[in-house]
């Protein structure tokens, strides 16, 4: 049986969009308490009743949180221009490789606008 498990986390970083028009309000220097959604797909052990322990996620995504967490996103190494769908799938990219069952993440910047980046 196939389910699909979410933890979700919250960092807190500064960015800034380059790419935006003259004048708009993302251009400027601001920050976000920013939320990520990683959910999990896999079949449920019939043993431990889960797909994946919550706090081995936890501790797979710790590295990558350690890189968001109170950071200036524009100065990390693929996040020049830190939209919520390039952190996505930045985070993505990162995670797979530690989480193979990685079927989404989501990222919102606040509480009514973000993006879920569901992989190829
Ligand atoms: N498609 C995207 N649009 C915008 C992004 C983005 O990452 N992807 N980012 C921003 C800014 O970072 C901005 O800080 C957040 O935008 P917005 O939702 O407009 O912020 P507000 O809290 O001011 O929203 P209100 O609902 O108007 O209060 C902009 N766009
Ligand atoms: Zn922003």
């Amino acid at each position: 049986m196939s389910i699909t498990l979410f933890k979700d986390f919250q960092f807190e970083a500064a960015h800034r969009l380059p790419h935006v028009p003259e004048g708009h309000k993302c251009g400027r220097l601001h920050g976000h308490s920013f939320m990520v959604r990683l959910e999990v797909t896999g079949d449920v052990d019939p043993y431990t009743g889960w797909v994946m322990d919550f706090a081995e996620l936890k501790a797979a995504f710790k590295p990558v949180y350690d890189q968001l967490d109170h950071h200036y996103l524009n100065e990390i190494d693929g996040l020049e221009n830190p939209t919520s769908e390039v952190l996505a799938q930045w985070i993505w990219q990162q995670m797979k490789p530690r989480v193979p069952g990685l079927s989404a993440v989501m990222v919102k910047e606040t509480c009514t606008a973000g993006c879920v980046w569901r992989g190829e």
